[in-house]
Formats: C-alpha cells, structure tokens, sequence
C-alpha cells in the first residue's frame, strides 16, 4: 500500500477499500494472495546475443555475420541492442573485432548499441569507435570478480567509478551489470545481501540500470524472488533488469518471477527512494535537506520550505538546460523523477544524478500518476488526472485542467509545489501542502487543507476552500467562497467578494487592518470528543473546533469538567455546533466534513450556506451514501467526488450572473444577491438578515462580544497547531521564505509583491472570467484608520483598496443598497478578526 495515503490507509481496511476502488486493487492484496499476479504494462528487452552469445562461441563469428545479425536485430523493433564488448583480445578473442563490429553497424535512430567496458582502456577505446552507451561489469563473487576482470570486488568499483566520472564527462549513459547474482561457479551460493550491496553501489555511482545476472543459470523462481526483495529493498525496480541464463531451462520462469516482483509495489517504496533522490539531488546543490519525516508529518514547514526555495534557485543559478521531451501521448516509459535533468553549460561534475535524461516539458495528458516525486519544472502540462502523492514539484507552468476523473480518481496531496502559475480548473484537490509562488489560478475547487501556501496571487473563483492554513501573501482574490478554517493567514490583499468563510484565525494584515492586538479573548475546552473535536470556547467564540486546531490537554481527558458556558457565549459563529458524526477530522474526508457541516450547522450562518449548498447537495449528502457501517472509514472518495462535483455544479448554477436579458433592471455583477442566483433571494429583508449573519464574526458592529466575567470558567491550556498569539505567529511565520519579495536574493527579478501593485481589476481584464473591477467610492460613514504595523511590508497596507472591494461586494443586496459597515476587529486569538455588520 505504499501509494496509498496514509490516512486513507489507517482508516479502510484492505477488503472495503478493494471493492471500492478497484485501481486501488494492485496494493491491497494480501500477502497470501499472491497468486493472483499482476505483469508490468511495459517491458524492455535488451538483447544481447551479438556480445554475451557470440563471446562463448567456441569459433570466432566472421565480422560481417555479426554486423548482419545486428541490422537485423535492428529491424526487428528491439530498443537495446548489445553489440561488442571493449575487452582483452587476450581474454576474449571473440570480440577482438569490436570497434569493426561498432563502426559497421548500421545504427537505427530508435535502437541504443551499448558496448561492454571494463576499464577505462575499454571505455576510451569505445568512444574512439563511436558507442553512445556503456556498461561495465561487476559481480557479486570475489573469485568470479578475479577470473573474470582479473580484480577484486573493490577494485572493480574503483575502475567502474572512474568509467563512470568520464562517461559523465562525455554524457554517455552507463549501465551495470552484477554477475552470479544467483550462484557463482566457483563459491556456489551467493548471498543476496551481497548482490544487494554490490547493485547499490553501481546505482547510487550513477548506473541508470544494474541488470543483475544469473551468470550460470543456476538460479530458480524461489531464489531469484529472494534475491530480487532483498535488492529492491536498496534499489528502485526502476532501475533493476535481469539477466537470466537458460542453463538448466530456468531463464523463462526466472524472468517470469522478476516480473512479478517488479510490478509488486511492495517491493520498493518508490516514494521512498525518490525521497531519498531527492535528497541526493540537494546534496549536489550543497542545500540543506529537510528531514523526510518533516514533510511527511507535516512539521518545519519552514525548513521544508527553505531546502526547496534554496534548490530552485541553485537548479537555476547553475543554468540548466532541460531538455524538451515532447510527449504528445501517455507512453509506457517509466515516471522521471530527479534524474531527469541534464546540464548545459556547467556540468557537475560530481553529479550522477546529471546523466542525460528528460525534463517533463510540454507533457500532455499525464494520466493515473502516482507518488510523482521531486519533479522539477514541469511545463506546459495539460490535463494530469488521477494524480496522487504529487510531492516536491517546482515552477509548474502553464498547467491545464489537473482535475479528477468522473471514475474514482481524485487528485490528493500536492506537496511542496513551487511556482504554480496560470493553472485553470484544479477541482476537488485534497491536502496541497507547502505551496509558493501560485499565480494566476483560476477556478480552484473544493480544495481542502491547503497548508503553508506562500504569495498566491491573482486567484479566481475559489470555491469550497477547507482548512487553509498558513498562508502568506495572497493578493488578488476574487469570489473566494465557502472557505472554512483558514488559520494563520498573512497579508491577504485586493480581495473581493469573500463568502461564507468561516473560523479565520490568526489572520494579519487582511485589507487595512487599523487596531492593535487586544489582550487575548480567554479561551477554554469544555469537552473533548473523540480525541478530534473539542467543545469550548475559542477567542470569544464557542462551539465545536476540531483537534488540528486545538488540542486540548489532560484534564479533559478522563470526561468532562464541571463548567458553565456563559449564556452569551453559546453558539457564536465561526465555530460547529456539533461535530461531523463518524468521520475523522485529519482524514482525507475533510471535505466531507465540511460538507456536511454546511449542511448541518443550525446556527443563523448556515442558514444562509444551506440557501447555497441547494437541494441538490441535499440529496447527495455523503451522509446518506455512506452506510453507518462505513462511518469509521473517511467515505467512500468516489462519492465524497461525486458529492463535491454535485455541490460543485450546484453552486456554479447558482452563483451565475444572470445574462443580459434575464436582467429586470439595472445590471451589475457586483450585486452579490445576482451573484448568488436567485435561492438567495427570497426576500430582500430576509436575505438583509442572512447576509448580516453571514458577514459578522460578533454580535454587531458596535459589540466587542462578551468579556471574561468572573463565571466564566478558567482557561485551560491548549496546545495550539497554530501559533497561540500574534507575536510568536509572526516570529515564526517570518521564518518562511518570501521568494517574490523584492529583498529576495532568489527571485530579485520578479515581481515584488510590497511594491504597489495594478488593481486586480486590471490584472483581470484580459481573461473573460473575471470582471473589471472598478473603485467606487468609501461610504462616508466608513472610517478607515492607520494601517497596523505590517510583518510582511506596510506597502501592502496602505492601499485601502482591498476594503473598497469588500464594501461592493457586501453593499448591495437585491436591487435596494444596504451599505455595509466594515467592522474590523482584534481578537484574543484571531489576530486582526473582520466583521461585516449591516449600517441600516
Ligand atoms: C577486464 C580486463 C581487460 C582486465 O585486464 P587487466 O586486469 O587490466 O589486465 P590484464 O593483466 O588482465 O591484461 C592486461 C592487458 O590487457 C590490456 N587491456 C586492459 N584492458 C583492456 C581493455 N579494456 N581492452 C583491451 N585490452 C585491455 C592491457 O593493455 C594489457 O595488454 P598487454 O600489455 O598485456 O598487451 C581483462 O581481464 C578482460 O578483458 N577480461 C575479459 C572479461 C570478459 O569479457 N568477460 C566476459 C564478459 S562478462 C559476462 O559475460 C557476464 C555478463 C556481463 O554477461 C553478466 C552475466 O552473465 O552475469
């Protein structure tokens, strides 16, 4: 189950989630099901009969014949062909006529010629003749190692290091090879802890392949399967082939065995290996890696963050070339990982991980892609689906349409993406995490726990937004919808038409923020509900939050505390009345939580969000799709897909402009009641309330909300995964990378986002999707005070922009003006909270 999501993993068992998801098959079945076996879609033969056959043949082969039987081979749609081995005549006068052989063949465009060279004699004098490919031999049995190369094991790997160190030079791929990988002739049977050892170190040299050889064909389906765990565990399967000799007519069923291994994914942890890839990769930038388990439970996102800026620009500052590789088609060829880059002008030297390979460049179709790691620039990619477990992406441009099937596939986890820019369409993308640099996304949907997104700017038509969290720099949103949870967010600049966003905490700096931080709002915990959720209160505000906010500590523990919940404090906004029943908060159901929570808050808010969520969303409540039985697991993600596309449809049905003749009167696509499409729109009084409700994080304009009495219980301790007040938040958010700022050595050159920037207005006015925005004037009831000191430049606040959009998109409702009064707040704990409150 290695590519399945680790919450996902934890909460279906095997057996639901192999009747579920049938793709999701290939990593459920049980160890003893083994059996039933699946092949790799793909396999690559390299034929080796005009080197390995004809260097037995007791009479040495004419040149010609051997020429002839090549260029036939060639013909024949063979990719790899071995022609010659680069040799002692003494040893093996077979192949004496090696660079005649290499010279004569007439080489196919589409067919490789490796040459054997067991040393750097051989691998000069196959330059001279002109081979492309090399591969030099090793072996896993020190007496063979002698007879066959007249060195040591050891002393091999000093001669292959340096083939290798010229290769690179030459940018010729090598292959390897380990011989008696299953017995040997002299010592019998090998370890396959010392294949293990011996293939690693040819792989992690810079081999693209180690083939590993049954030399004598001694070997058997048992002992090749053994052989093959034991290098997988060192090796990705990628990067494996077997050589299996038909001695005692075993090749066919060894191969088969191979092939079965190969394609159990158990064999290897891919994402694993491209993990440690990766970190390879940053050691040959000299940039300080992160601790896998960082990124992997989600903690230093700071470092996280800093090793992956600091990499894109030492990748840039070295001048690469990537090498445009069109793939107009999905192909069979195996995923590109860190290998896939090749240098220009300065090579590395030191690199293995330079060898001449791809870059994803104008990569089209990308389709069922799973534990993409350490993809680097990514161009021009259009219509990735079914991606899972996209990690460490960096300067995705010009992506298209990453969306998820009508099937089961749903795109999770983007992880680490760098500079995403002009993406259209993300639809139902779960947990994006450590994402820099977004620009000019548009129509991105029900996206859940988005978490360390940095300098977002230009975003169009988010909707269904959960849990964002830590989010710095955002400028220019437009029509951010339904957004819940959104913690820790800095900065947020030129947006427009925000709805329904529900428990914004720790927010700094969003539009002109006047006052400085109160003293904090007390906060406590009056029961805690199944480790997820919590009950209590929160920076004035009661209710049920879940536990990746908040966590309380021991005495909650062993039951409830005897406390009072003063009367005023009950029931606020921006907290649930009641947790989601049966669905676990960290789990990829997030979506389905918040879904249903939209659905089942009963408090004067999610009246207004049940108008929205429609009836439509009513019937495909997941709640009712999802047997109780199946309410430990997070739901089905099919349904939790069709649930949200419904929802999706829904709300865009809903939320269309009405067109040019549907309008009675006076059009203008700032009335946010047209907007929000005709449910909305019962009654201007009612609609006044809901959007009153709707808007405001306390009880009215002129109320600071219930201060602490003496009846209010103690504050408890609460553990905070965010940061508990504004000063730590800051310090510790500052820690971030700002890579567009203008102070940022590493992308001095781009667009510095403390600088003024165009009204987003303009920025739009090229796509059709986005509305010109004009400035009308502040209500001169409106009293718009000094901006508080700024953490990320107070250029950004000085602009009162931003509360200019917000009074448009909340002042009108209906046909009849019901200016709204901007009401912006200091909470103990939502840093710099907002309210909206109605001025009638
Ligand atoms: C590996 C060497 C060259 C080591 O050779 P060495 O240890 O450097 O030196 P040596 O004492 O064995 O020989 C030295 C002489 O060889 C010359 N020499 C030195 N290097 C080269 C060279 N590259 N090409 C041509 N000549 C070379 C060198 O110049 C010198 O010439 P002299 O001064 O005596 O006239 C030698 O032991 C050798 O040629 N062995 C042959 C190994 C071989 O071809 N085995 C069969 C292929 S491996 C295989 O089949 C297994 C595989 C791949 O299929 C996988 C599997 O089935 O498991």
């Amino acid at each position: 189950m290695g590519n399945v999501p680790t919450t996902v993993k934890h909460c279906l068992s095997h057996e639901q989630l192999a009747r579920d998801y049938p793709w999701l098959k290939r990593w459920l079945v049980e160890e003893k099901s083994l059996g039933a076996h699946e092949y790799p879609e793909f396999v690559k033969i390299v034929e080796v009969g005009p080197r390995d056959g004809l260097q037995n043949e007791k009479e040495i082969v004419p040149t010609e014949v051997k020429v002839q039987l090549i260029d036939r081979l060639s013909d024949t749609g063979l990719s790899v062909i071995e022609a010659t081995s680069f040799v002692s005549s003494k040893w093996v006068p077979q192949m004496a006529d090696h660079t005649e052989v290499l010279q004569g063949i007439r080489k196919s465009p589409n067919v490789r010629y490796p040459v054997l060279t067991p040393n750097m004699h051989g691998f000069q004098n196959a330059l001279a003749a002109g081979a492309t490919e090399v591969a030099v031999f090793g072996s896993a049995s020190e007496t063979f190692s002698r007879k066959n190369i007249n060195c040591s094991i050891d002393e091999s790997m000093l001669r292959f290091e340096e083939v290798l160190n010229a290769a690179k030079d030459q940018q010729i791929p090598v292959r390897g090879y380990v011989s008696c990988a299953l017995g040997c002739p002299h010592e019998g049977p090998i370890d396959p802890s010392k294949v293990t050892e011996v293939a690693k170190r040819l792989y992690e040299m810079g081999c693209y392949e180690v083939s590993l050889g049954d030399t004598v064909g001694v070997g058997t389906p048992g002992s090749m399967a053994e052989m093959l765990r034991s290098v997988t565990r060192e090796v990705p399967c990628r990067a494996l082939a077997v050589h299996c000799h038909d001695t005692y007519g075993q090749a066919l069923a060894n191969i088969l065995t191979a092939l079965q291994v190969f394609s159990d994914p158990r064999a290897e942890s891919e994402c694993q290996s491209n993990i440690s890839e990766f970190l390879q990769v940053c050691s040959v930038f000299s940039v300080e890696p992160f601790e896998v388990s960082d990124l992997l439970q989600g903690q230093d996102i700071s470092r996280v963050l800093t090793c992956l800026v600091a990499l894109n620009k030492a990748t840039e500052e070295k001048g690469f070339r990537w090498r445009t590789t069109c793939c107009p088609a999905p192909t069979p060829s195996p995923r590109r990982g860190f290998k896939s880059f090749e240098i220009a002008e300065h090579p590395v030297q030191s690199s293995e991980l330079l060898q001449p390979q791809y870059r994803s460049c104008r990569l089209m179709d990308q389709r069922f892609c799973c534990n993409t790691v350490g993809l680097l620039d990514q161009r021009f990619c259009c219509y990735t689906v079914g991606l899972l477990d996209q990690r460490f992406c960096c300067n995705t441009v010009g992506l298209l349409d990453q969306n998820r099937t009508a099937g089961s596939e749903v795109l999770l986890y983007t992880v680490g993406l760098l500079d995403q820019r002009f993406c259209c369409n993300t639809v139902g993308l779960l947990d994006q995490r450590f994402c820099c640099n977004t620009v000019g996304l548009l129509d991105q949907r029900f996206c859940c726990n988005t978490v360390g997104l940095m300098d977002q700017r230009f975003c169009c038509n988010t909707v269904g937004l959960l849990d964002q969290r830590f989010c710095c720099n955002t400028v220019g949103l437009l029509d951010q919808r339904f957004c819940c949870n959104t913690v820790g967010l800095l900065d947020q600049r030129f947006c427009c038409n925000t709805v329904g966003l529900l428990d914004q905490r720790f927010c700094c700096n969003t539009t002109n923020e006047t006052s400085c931080p109160s003293p904090r709002r007390p906060h406590y915990v009056l029961r805690q509900e199944r480790g997820v959720w919590w009950e209590g209160a929160l920076g004035g505000r009661t209710g049920t939050a879940t536990a990746l906010i908040k966590t309380p500590l021991l005495p909650f523990q062993h039951g409830l505390p005897s406390v009072s919940v003063p009367e005023a404090a009950v029931s606020r906004s921006g907290t649930l009345k009641s947790p989601p029943t049966g669905f676990a908060p960290p789990a990829s159901a997030d979506l389905l939580h918040s879904c249903s929570t939209l659905l089942e808050t009963e408090s004067e808010d999610s009246r207004e969000l049940q108008i929205f969520s429609s009836p439509t969303c009513a019937l495909s409540h997941p709640r009712e799709i999802v047997p109780p039985r199946h309410r430990s697991h997070p739901g089905n993600l099919e349904e939790i897909a069709t649930f949200s596309s419904e929802c999706c449809s829904s709300l865009e049905e809903r939320t269309q402009r009405p067109t040019e003749t549907s309008r009675p009167e006076e059009p203008s696509h700032r009335d946010p009641d047209r907007r929000l499409g005709p449910a909305t729109r019962p009654s201007s009084h009612a609609s006044t309330r809901l959007g009153r409700a709707r808007w405001r994080t306390r009880t009215g304009p002129d109320s600071t909300g219930p201060e602490p009495g003496p009846d209010w219980p103690q504050p408890h301790a609460l553990e905070c995964a965010g940061p508990p007040d504004p000063c730590p938040a800051h310090s510790e958010l500052e820690g971030f990378p700002t890579p567009w700022r203008a102070s940022d050595p590493y992308h001095g050159h781009k667009l510095d986002i403390a600088a003024p920037q165009p009204a987003c207005g303009g920025a739009f006015a090229k796509t059709d999707k986005c509305p010109v925005r004009k400035d009308p004037p502040l209500p001169p009831a409106l009293s718009v005070c000094a901006p508080p000191p700024a953490p990320f430049g107070a250029a950004a606040l000085s602009r009162p922009r931003g509360i200019r959009q917000r009074l448009e998109a909340g002042s009108r409702i209906g046909n009849t003006t019901h200016p709204f009064a901007l009401s912006l707040r200091r909470d103990g704990l939502s840093f710099y909270d907002i309210g909206w409150a109605c001025r009638e």
